[in-house]
């Protein structure tokens, strides 16, 4: 197919309903439990656990933009998306959703086992319904407990190897679910007047923009502990320890920064924004610092 062609709209749509570039790391994290694993798996069904995550994350932000079409609509950041522009029905995302869930669990099932394929689906559940329906518009503290679901991915492609659930892949649960508050709330300050406008209580809408930044480097502690426990459990290598080391210093030191600013409005590349693109690079190089250390240097 000539790659210059544009997609037809309804499939640009489609896939954007995804949330394609978030998804990214959350897939990611999901090879990485899977690369980490003891043992081996067939590279077909390994490729296939994958791709179930893939398609289970990518219709859970299909089922969470189909419930969020009022939200998106009020927020300048997502008044764009397919559901709120018009370009696609709220029917076709909650049939695109629904289905995609169905068939990546069973396909799950069918290609692992059914504790991979168990985690899957109650990773969905999770961020549609313990997130998106019960918690984002209740309480500050939405992403604190719903964003657990985005920690599930390394248990589940773990799982799809090994059938278990050990020490190491509870670790990695750990960091990530430790990590989605500093991720997100170093976002949310600078967005905070976008769900201010939305009526969302996001933590720098309630709390404030103080309290906001203590909280961001009050979860960076028990994260870097989490992080680098691998190590010195031994469950991993030098490699790991060594990189997990430098980047949790830099962690430390940029919500240090965070915590430090007394900038009324977080605005420009300041500290927030800093850290919220390190907040990104930091798990993808965590992670692949796991597979490299397995793999490569084991
Ligand atoms: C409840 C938990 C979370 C919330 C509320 C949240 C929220 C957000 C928001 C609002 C953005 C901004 C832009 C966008 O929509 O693309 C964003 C960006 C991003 N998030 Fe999160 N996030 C959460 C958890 C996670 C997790 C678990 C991962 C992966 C493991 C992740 C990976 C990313 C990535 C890669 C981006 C950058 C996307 C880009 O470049 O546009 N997030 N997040
Ligand atoms: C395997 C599996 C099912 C994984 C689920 C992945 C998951 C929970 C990712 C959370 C990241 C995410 C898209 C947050 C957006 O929050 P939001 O919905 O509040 O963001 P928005 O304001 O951009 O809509």
């Amino acid at each position: 197919m000539d790659q210059t062609q544009p997609l037809p709209a309804d499939w640009r749509d489609l896939f954007a309903l995804t949330k394609p570039r978030v998804m990214s790391l959350v897939v990611f994290t999901g090879l990485c439990g899977l690369l980490a694993a003891p043992g081996s798996v067939h590279p077909v069904l390994g490729f296939t656990a994958v791709l179930c995550i893939a398609l289970g994350a990518g219709a859970a932000g299909a089922l969470n933009q189909w419930y969020e079409h009022d939200l998106d609509a009020k927020m300048k950041r997502t008044a764009g998306r397919p559901l709120p522009s018009g370009r696609l029905s709220r029917q076709t995302a909650l049939h695109f959703g629904v289905g995609l869930s169905v068939f990546s669990v069973i396909l799950m099932d069918l290609a692992a086992n059914h504790l991979a394929a168990g985690i899957l689906a109650l990773s969905i559940l999770f961020y549609v319904l313990v997130y998106t329906v019960w918690l984002k518009r209740r309480t500050a503290q939405n992403i604190v407990i719903g964003g657990a679901a985005g920690a599930f991915p390394p248990l589940i492609g773990w799982a799809a190897v090994t059938g278990d659930v050990t020490t190491l892949p509870i670790l990695l649960f750990a960091i990530i679910f430790l990590w989605t508050p500093p991720h997100f709330w170093a976002l949310s300050l600078f967005v905070r007047t976008d769900y201010a406008n939305a009526g969302v209580p996001m933590l720098p809408v309630v709390a404030g923009i103080t309290s906001t930044r203590r909280q961001i480097a009050l979860y960076t502690f028990p994260m870097i502990a989490a992080a680098i426990a691998p190590w010195p459990l031994g469950l991993t290598g030098w490699v790991y320890g060594a990189a997990s080391v430098v980047l949790n210093a830099v962690f430390l030191l940029l919500s240090s920064a965070v915590l430090a600013n007394r900038a009324a409005e977080p605005a420009g590349m300041g500290p927030e924004k800093r850290l919220f693109a390190y907040s990104i690079l930091y798990l993808f190089a965590l992670f692949g610092a796991l597979v490299v250390d397995r793999w490569v240097l084991a």
